[in-house]
């Protein structure tokens, strides 16, 4: 391949998809308009058969190829010479997505407060628009992690045979009570804020720095700290956990906002692949396409089990782990783990 047809397979491109009709949501509001920003790598091939689309976690955006550069680029797992690959910033995210902040056409004012709840399903639903709007009428492999991993799994479900493999990295079927418990801590933390209840862009950004925080502690793991927060036994205050955390808060709150970090959280809390489908086991069981469930041996929020779950309970399941002292971030670390068990899952699954 010449160096200019690998610059053109390698081309990214920036796009806004813009969404009149809007969309009718699990509660039954209807979202009048939005839209979704996005980035495809490659090229379709003839048979249309090479679709890989990525879908990123809570603070994450439509760029999979910076924040999961491990595996997505030029001579990476998902190179874009052989595939095309899709990544769409989640509806309520504020990297280009219709978000909280974003003109509520009805009172053209900003959204704030009044920002419909979205669920995990919603989600799915709007990037399907997304795809009907492409032309895609099947996608090679679903791969998301975290928040990405439960859409993508709500999603796996309702493409049904249009989708040939899902890869749901360290996330579950369904919201257990202690995710749901550190999301809601953390949005006591935003509504701690005093600001927060003002109609304003930067409402809620220190309690923003507090949830983050609380965030972090649940991302990692103990031995994530030990290793690279400890102190010398001289030390009685001011301890490198501590600006560690702080400098994480300011960061986050310094490229994120709080009615973005609210919305997506709750989506976080509401899912469950099998809420009107007859429970989790039964929905499952009726995800026909190809199923990995990674999980990381360290991780305190999305626990391995309930990768090993996802992994039982769907007809053509399989299931990896990751050994990892990074807990639940550990997905967004782990390249070289990461990419033999993709190597692996795809050797076996060849057909
Ligand atoms: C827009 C997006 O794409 S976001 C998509 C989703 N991605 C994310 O959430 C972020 C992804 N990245 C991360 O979470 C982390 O960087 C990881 C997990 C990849 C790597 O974790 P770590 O190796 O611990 O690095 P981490 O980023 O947590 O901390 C390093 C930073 O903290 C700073 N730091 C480290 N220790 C301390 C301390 N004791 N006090 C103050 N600051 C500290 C470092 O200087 C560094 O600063 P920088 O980010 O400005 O370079
Ligand atoms: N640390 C990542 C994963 C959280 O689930 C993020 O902030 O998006």
């Amino acid at each position: 391949m010449t160096s200019q047809q690998s610059n053109i397979f390698s081309e990214m491109t920036q796009e806004i998809f813009s969404c009149e009709e809007g969309l009718m949501l699990e509660s039954g509001e209807h979202l009048p308009h939005f839209q979704l920003s996005y980035t495809t790598q490659g090229q379709l091939n003839p048979d249309q058969d090479n679709v890989v689309w990525v879908l990123h976690a809570l603070t994450g955006d439509a760029n999979a190829h910076e924040w999961w550069s491990g595996l997505i680029g030029e001579d990476k797992f998902f190179d874009p010479s052989k595939y095309f690959i899709v990544c769409a910033n989640l509806l309520g995210s504020c990297y280009g997505s219709t978000q909280p902040l974003s003109i509520n056409p009805k009172t053209g004012e900003p959204y704030y407060y009044d920002f419909p709840n979205l669920t995990t399903r919603d989600l799915a639903a709007s990037f399907d628009l997304l795809r009907q709007y492409l032309g895609l009428g099947k996608i090679h492999t679903l791969i998301g992690g975290s928040l990405g991993g439960q859409v993508a799994l709500e999603w796996a479900y309702t493409l049904q045979r249009r989708l040939k493999h899902a890869i749901i990295v360290a996330s579950n079927a369904k919201a257990s009570p202690w995710i749901i418990g550190f999301n809601e801590s953390q949005r006591m933390a935003i509504e701690s804020d005093s600001t927060w209840g003002q109609r304003s862009t930067d409402a809620g950004k220190r309690g923003l720095e507090a949830a983050r925080a609380i965030g972090m502690l649940s991302y990692r793991h103990p031995q994530t700290f030990i290793h690279s927060q400890s102190d010398t036994e001289e030390k009685r205050d001011n301890f490198r956990i501590s600006s560690y955390l702080r400098y994480q808060g300011k960061k986050l709150a310094n490229r994120f906002n709080a009615f973005s970090y609210w919305v997506l959280s709750k989506a976080m809390d509401s899912h469950d692949v099998g809420r009107g489908r007859g429970g989790t086991v039964k929905a499952l069981s009726q995800i026909p396409c190809k199923v990995l469930a990674v999980g990381v041996d360290s991780d305190v929020l999305f626990t391995s089990e309930e990768s090993r779950f996802i992994s039982r309970n769907v007809p053509n399941g399989n299931y990896r782990e990751i050994h990892s002292i990074y807990g639940h971030d550990a997905f967004l670390i782990e390249f070289e783990q990461l990419n033999y068990i993709l190597t692996s899952f795809f050797l076996e699954n060849i057909n």
